[in-house]
């Protein structure tokens, strides 16, 4: 069997020499990538749009709000705090480091591989090489084969756009996602499923490399009607936004099922479908407002969630669907069985099975008894539920009274926990991910302490015991060393 490592060795080589030039170490350079981020997307903005409309059926102004205009946020944001994040931070000292002074750097990790998914290509891919650039890495991303499209406009305007001896974009799916983890990088940033996050995982322990995983799983929507305090109006278009408007509910972060109160569940049906017609029309199929269901695998493996019996008879709204345009309509399921796939496995799709419980609160045991989350979402103002849901539930975040929007937000971390992933990015927490944080101590020899030296003996033990702590009062009397550790 031939060696993989010839495949791609070129590429992996001279995006190494480049990082090893110290380029990329250049704040100028970072910035100027981070400027070229921004002309690609102002610039191939139709390219994108077009792209986006191909494979997901995105409507341009949907490609814009979810991906052009969030990744344009990103390149700023960065942009404008690069200087403050890459300035060295001066630290306290213990009186034991007494006189020294510290700081803490943060330096780039190397060479970065990105693997990104198919229902943001641009947002996913984008997000973490602002974050690898900001840090000052060299990157190899590699986009998802599903969408072809605009897999082919990341290669053509990367190239265009960025240093090319510095970011590169390798076409291709598992198999090239296989080639690439038999090199050596020095951060793999994956986002996915479990199943291939595995992968990932096993080819980096051979070399160590560090891992993010950004998967995904079932984000619950708790939706009390007890404490309707809330708007029902937004609340309801906020929902249906979480569960429908981002890529036609493909989201990682989209609302995957309601647990709701049972006596209000019948009005909660009756509301959704008044707002699905509102945001969608009479034929969604026609409304050029939801996207497309990715492929025909993933459209068959939806029908099937529909399709076990139990569950087809629990259908309250919707359920048509239409093969050849890879279209199923917005549907609300009322109690599917709890061990039915739709609701063991991440739907990923426009099916919103609505589960109800006695009381709200029992929401809290529901959800604590299935993996954790990428998100949680409640639809409350009942500030003891909130308290219980934060505390007593894990989950990479948590959002009341809306949905999906923390993803825009530069100063929360995004990323999972537990099933859903580790590690996190957006904003400061991107240019961490991609950084390695190292302590720089500088010592002086004005003063040293023969007691931390062998050969030991039990007056040795005694300065250890109290030395310090003489050290201290000698110090406090002395506001000028004070200052140093007191701060
Ligand atoms: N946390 C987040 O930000 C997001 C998480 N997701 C999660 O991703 C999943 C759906 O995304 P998919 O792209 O279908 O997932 P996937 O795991 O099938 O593919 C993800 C990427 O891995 C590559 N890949 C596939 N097999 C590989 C292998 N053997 N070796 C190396 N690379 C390989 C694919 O080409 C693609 O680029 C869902 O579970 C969803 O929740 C999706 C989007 C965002
Ligand atoms: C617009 C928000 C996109 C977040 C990535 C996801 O949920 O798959």
């Amino acid at each position: 069997m031939g060696s993989l490592l010839g495949d791609f060795e070129e590429e992996l080589q001279e995006v190494r020499d480049t990082f090893n030039s110290g380029k990329t170490r250049e704040i100028s350079w970072r910035k100027s990538q981070l400027q070229a981020i921004l002309s690609l997307l102002k610039e191939r903005e139709s390219d994108i749009f077009k792209a986006l409309n191909q494979d997901l059926g995105k409507h341009h102004v949907e490609a814009f709000r979810d991906e052009i205009g969030t990744v344009a946020k990103s390149a700023k944001y960065a942009l404008g705090n690069l200087n403050k994040w890459t300035a060295s931070k001066k630290v306290k000292l213990p009186l034991a480091a007494f006189p020294s002074t510290a700081k803490l750097v943060h330096e780039p990790l190397g060479v970065v591989l990105i693997i990104s998914s198919w229902n943001f290509p641009f947002g996913l891919s984008f997000e973490p090489i602002i974050g690898a650039i900001a840090a000052g890495n060299t990157i190899i991303l590699k986009p998802s084969e599903l969408a072809p499209a605009c897999s082919s406009v990341l290669v053509k305007t990367i190239h265009d756009y960025l240093d090319k001896s510095a970011i590169k974009v390798v076409e291709g799916g598992a198999s090239v996602g296989e080639k690439l983890l038999q090199h050596n990088f020095d951060k793999i940033f994956f986002t996915g499923g479990g199943r291939v996050a595995q992968i990932v995982m096993a080819a980096a322990a051979k070399n160590l490399t560090p891992v993010t995983l950004e998967l995904g799983g079932k984000c619950p929507a708790v939706v009390d009607f007890i404490s309707s305090t809330w708007d029902r109006k937004i609340a309801m278009k906020r929902i249906i936004w979480g569960k429908f408007g981002a890529c036609g509910g493909q989201a990682c972060i989209g609302i995957d099922y309601i647990l709701t109160q049972k006596k209000f569940a019948p009005t909660l049906v009756e509301l959704l479908k008044k707002y699905i017609m509102k945001s969608f029309g009479d034929n969604p199929m026609e409304s050029n407002s939801i996207a497309k269901i990715i492929n025909n695998k993933h459209f068959l493996r939806l029908k099937g969630l529909l399709d076990e019996p139990l569950v087809k008879s629990s259908i309250v709204f919707g359920g048509s669907s239409n093969e050849e345009k890879l279209f199923i309509e917005p549907t609300i399921l009322l109690d599917p069985p709890l061990d039915s796939a739709i609701m063991t496995e991440e739907i990923f799709g426009p099916l919103l099975p609505i589960i109800t419980l006695e009381n709200i609160e029992d929401s809290v045991a529901f959800i604590r008894a299935r993996p954790k989350p990428l998100s949680v979402y409640g639809f409350t103002n009942n500030e003891k539920l909130q308290k219980r849901m934060i505390s007593e539930t894990s989950s990479g975040s948590i959002t009341f009274n809306d949905a999906i929007i923390q993803y825009a937000v530069d100063t929360l971390p995004f990323g999972g926990v537990g099933g859903s992933g580790f590690g996190r990015y957006h904003g400061k927490y991107s240019f961490e991910n991609f950084s390695h944080q190292k302590g720089v101590m500088m010592r002086g020899y004005l003063i040293d302490f023969g007691f931390r030296y062998p050969p030991w003996n039990n007056k040795k033990l005694q300065l250890l015991k109290s030395g310090l702590r003489s050290l201290q009062e000698a110090l406090l009397h002395n506001s000028k060393y004070a200052q140093i550790f007191l701060g």
